[in-house]
């Protein structure tokens, strides 16, 4: 086993993954992959389309297991964790956000950023405070009560990255965060969330297909017939 650092945000050592292997249709996507991201670091992943970047991505985010490696968040390894202690870390530690937003479309927009602290203990009025704050920093506090329907696709995309933040995890994994947005929308979205990221002291790898949107970030890892590059 690798050694353990307290000092990096995410360490993925070794990963493979295989879809259904052994049959006629079986796919090896990622091949003894290694990233590591120090604390405050943030991180393009780019790759082009089916090359592994959501596989990647959600074993990072313990969300899908690996076939061999380790994954370590904030110095802890995840890799042996029982089914009940991964769903804490990712709701603790990791802070998820898709191309799409998947905002639940009955609630409004703070009310979608404060159902996941009450989910994790925080008291209402404390919930609702730093909704409003997060709201705030990326510009949609006007919409507060307005749901995801009534929003632009940005205003959108600005909500599910107060969400990921919601319960202020060290880790923020991106998938095509502005994937589904216009380019100049994408931009200013973008913008928000680097600073967003910046201001909080995140650590974040971001996929992106987007080379413009993945200089302004500190590194670029390519991902090519699965393995990391770069
Ligand atoms: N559950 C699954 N079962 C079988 N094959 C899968 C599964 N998930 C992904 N794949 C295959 O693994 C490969 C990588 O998929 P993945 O979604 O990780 O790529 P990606 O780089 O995120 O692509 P895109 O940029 O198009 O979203 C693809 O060939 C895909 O068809």
């Amino acid at each position: 086993m690798n050694e353990l650092s307290l000092d990096q945000a995410l360490a993925l050592h070794g990963i493979s993954k295989t879809y259904n292997a052994g049959r006629p249709n079986e796919v090896q996507v990622l091949r003894d992959v290694s990233v590591t991201l120090d604390r405050g670091e943030v991180v393009a992943l780019v790759a082009p389309s089916g090359a592994g970047k959501s596989t990647l991505l959600h074993i990072a985010g313990l969300l899908d297991m690996p076939d061999t490696g380790d994954v370590q968040v904030d110095g802890m390894n995840m890799t042996r964790l029982g089914d009940d202690a991964r769903t804490r870390a990712r709701r603790d530690q990791i802070g998820f956000i898709y191309q799409f937003h998947h905002l639940l479309p009955e609630f409004t927009a703070l009310e979608n950023i404060v159902l996941p602290q009450l989910a994790n203990g925080v008291g209402a009025a404390q919930a609702r405070d730093r909704a409003r704050l997060l709201l705030d920093r990326v510009g949609v506090a006007p919409r507060a009560d307005h749901r995801p329907a009534a929003l632009s696709g940005g205003e959108q995309q600005r909500v599910a990255f107060c969400r990921a933040l919601a319960n202020a995890p060290g880790l923020l994994l991106a998938d095509e965060p502005t994937g589904n947005l216009d380019p100049t929308t994408s931009d200013q979205v973008f913008g928000a969330l680097m600073d967003l990221v910046r201001e909080t002291g995140l650590s974040a790898l971001i996929a992106t297909h987007n080379l413009e949107l993945a200089r302004r970030m500190d590194r670029v890892l390519r991902l090519e017939d699965g393995q990391v590059v770069g």
